[in-house]
């Protein structure tokens, strides 16, 4: 293995180190099942000392990396500055601990929990620029709330303005030179213990940079390939290298890896790793939030990667005629996203229609065949929401709170929102709004070739996104435009969205495909009526309106909309608008509706844990 990674210690943790290296399979000894039983709160903060010995296999052994981080911090020739290190990264964990209650305060508890690393290019509120962002900012709290322990990785993004994000994270005094592109590249650990949840952060001068985790206004990063590769190795050493709270995950991990980025972790623990012994009874989860983007880079690149030439295989990608760009061009390349989906224990969708959509030939973006080959370890799981950052009784974004038993706060917001953005304050014109990265995918191009006609009706209509610049130019000069009637935002602003998803009275999503969506679940919380293009996640969440359903009581919370046309698009949203002008107590009825629905993170994180049993039932991938 040692030949695989080479693993060092920083300087501080270098001195006080006659240990041997965590890869030394003298003391990566595998405990005999890859779970174990984490009851944070009835084990106390020191968890891993005070594993719940009642509950664990009698076969399962110690895990003597465990104490060898202890016996540094106790052993009176220790080296003081690791002690101090290794404080700094348990620091705030017992307080944390401490206020959240007493060890008698039993929260629900799953029977079997697991030491879960996620790994993730965005996690909210340190990194997002959509909604793989808000997911891996929440599912992993929702997890540890259920008693699993759980490591976030992601990178370290410093381009001053993200900075203050990441002031928390303290460097763990931990380095690795990870064998890649052509060198070795040196990377270092910082750590914040939030939420239950160990969050890790992977510093390397190449997160540094202006700009959001993939590109700047000139485009994707040219380097991304290197950026996330990095990540994913630094990942699979994070459980066996970092001591969080004085101990280390420990190789009978399980790994979620969240999309391309993440994609090489499956491939490296079974070309780097079991080879040697090492993570024999881990698993991994591929996560996949978005078919679109797979990571596809030139074949030549493969030799970056520093994996075996016998690996090629599973992320060998070629690229039909039709898409090649010369007659020699014999469309050879590497897809890091397909080297998971081959090599994965399991995958998971986050929502189940895409889980199907994507098995098909219009969904499946070119990896349909090889993933209908895998259905059997193929499962969707709709995306919750973080119900406290989005609530409309407490949200510090909007001027006025409201909830299902008084909506009088709504109509404020509404007021508040089109004052804001200079537009008439009418509480009867119908308000409608986009949020969303400006991408093929979220169908913009139906919105601006629909506006002249929609904007012939009296009706307001606010549009916030960034991303593709014809798109952001066209908002630019809609607004010009239609000065009256609409509002073109450019930019990323979180706190403006949540006022958009207040204030108005209907959210449009004519997405082309929607892997799950967040925007329209977060809309319904706010008793905002969704408008949807039938599709993926959306189809799955919005329940089309019945007026005349449950004794006339009626039934739905939105409408969706097929096929992806303008004509259809603007049928809906017509039927959206004459039942907000003409039917006020369906239009309360609709609200009401979307506004009880349960999308707590809790019931999806109960789905997951079913997956976390079924993914250790069988063997992990070898090759
Ligand atoms: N300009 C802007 N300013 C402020 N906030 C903005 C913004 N543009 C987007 N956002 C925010 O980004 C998030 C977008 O989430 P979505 O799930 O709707 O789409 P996205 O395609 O990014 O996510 C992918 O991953 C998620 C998570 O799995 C899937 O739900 C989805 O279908 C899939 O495409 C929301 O929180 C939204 O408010
Ligand atoms: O959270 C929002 C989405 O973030 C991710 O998508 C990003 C993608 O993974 C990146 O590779 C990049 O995509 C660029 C693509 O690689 C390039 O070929 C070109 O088409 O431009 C794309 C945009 O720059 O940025 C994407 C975000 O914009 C994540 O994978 C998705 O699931 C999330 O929806």
């Amino acid at each position: 293995m040692a030949a695989a990674l080479r693993v060092s210690c920083s300087p501080v943790a270098a001195r006080g180190s006659a240990k041997p290296s965590p890869l030394d399979p003298a003391i990566c000894q595998p405990t005999a099942v890859g779970l174990s039983c984490w009851k944070r709160r009835a084990c106390g903060p020191l968890f891993a000392r005070r594993r719940c010995v009642a509950e664990r296999s009698k076969e399962d052994p110690p895990v003597p990396v465990l104490a060898e981080t202890e016996d540094e911090k106790t052993q009176p020739d220790g080296d003081a500055e690791v002690s101090v290190s290794s404080a700094a990264v348990i620091d705030n964990r017992e307080e944390e601990e401490e206020a959240e209650g007493t060890e008698e305060e039993e929260q629900p508890q799953t029977r079997l929990t697991y030491n879960i690393v996620f790994v993730t290019a965005e996690a909210a509120p340190y990194s997002k620029t959509g909604g793989l962002g808000d997911v891996c900012g929440s599912l992993p709290i929702a997890l540890a709330t259920r008693g699993h322990r759980v490591m976030v990785v992601s990178p370290r993004y410093l381009n001053g303005d993200s900075d203050k994000n990441f002031a928390n994270a303290v460097d763990v005094g931990r380095r690795i030179k990870i064998p890649c592109f052509g060198g070795e590249q040196e990377v270092t650990f910082f750590h914040e213990y939030r939420a239950g949840v160990d969050w890790v952060f992977v510093d390397h001068f190449c997160y540094h940079r202006d700009g959001n985790p993939y590109g700047d206004r000139y485009g994707a990063f040219g380097d991304n390939q290197f950026r996330f590769t990095l990540l994913c190795y630094a990942a699979c050493e994070a459980p066996l290298v970092l001591p969080l709270g004085g101990y280390i995950y420990g190789q009978n991990c399980l790994f979620l890896v969240n999309d391309w980025h993440a994609s090489l972790v499956p491939v490296l623990l079974g070309a780097k790793y079991r080879p040697y012994g090492v993570y024999k009874d881990a698993r991994s989860i591929l996560v996949i939030h978005n078919l679109a983007h797979q990571g596809v880079e030139a074949a030549t690149t493969y030799q970056n990667l520093g994996l075996p030439s016998e690996w090629y295989g599973a992320l060998e990608w070629v690229f039909p005629p039709w898409a090649r760009t010369h007659a020699l061009d014999k469309g050879e390349a590497v897809n890091i996203l397909k080297g998971a989906i081959v090599t994965a224990d399991r995958i998971v969708t986050v929502s189940q229609g895409y889980s199907w959509e994507i098995t098909t030939v219009e969904g499946g973006h070119g990896l349909n065949e090889l993933l209908s080959s895998r259905k059997s370890v193929l499962n969707g799981i709709t995306n919750g929401i973080d119900v406290d950052d989005w609530d409309p009784a407490s949200d510090k974004f909007i001027p006025f709170h409201y909830s299902i038993d008084d909506l009088s706060g709504k109509a404020q917001c509404k007021a508040a929102l089109q004052k804001e953005l200079g537009l008439a304050i009418r509480p009867d014109c119908p308000l409608i709004g986009f949020i969303g990265r400006l991408d093929y995918q979220k169908g913009t191009d139906l919105i601006k070739l629909a506006l002249p006609e929609l904007l012939q009706d009296d009706i307001q209509f606010i549009m916030l996104g960034s991303g593709d610049p014809d798109t952001e130019d066209w908002m630019r000069s809609a607004e010009s435009t239609y000065r009256e009637k609409f509002r073109g935002w450019v930019g990323f602003n979180v706190s403006i969205s949540h006022r958009i998803t207040a204030g108005c009275d209907i959210l449009l999503m004519p997405s082309r495909f929607e892997p799950c969506g967040l925007n329209q679940l977060y809309a319904m919380r706010y008793g905002t009526v969704p408008v949807v293009h039938c599709t993926g996640g959306l189809r799955d969440t919005v329940e089309d309106f019945h007026p005349f359903a449950e004794e006339g009581s009626g039934q739905g919370s939105g409408w969706t909309f097929s096929p992806l046309s303008k004509d259809s698009m603007l049928g809906a949203l017509t039927m959206a608008i004459e039942t907000f002008r003409e039917h006020k107590s369906s239009w309360e009825g609709l609200m009401k509706r979307g506004m009880s629905r349960d999308f707590t993170w809790d019931s999806a994180a109960a789905q997951y844990e079913q997956i976390f049993e079924w993914v250790f039932v069988d063997p992990p991938y070898v090759g």
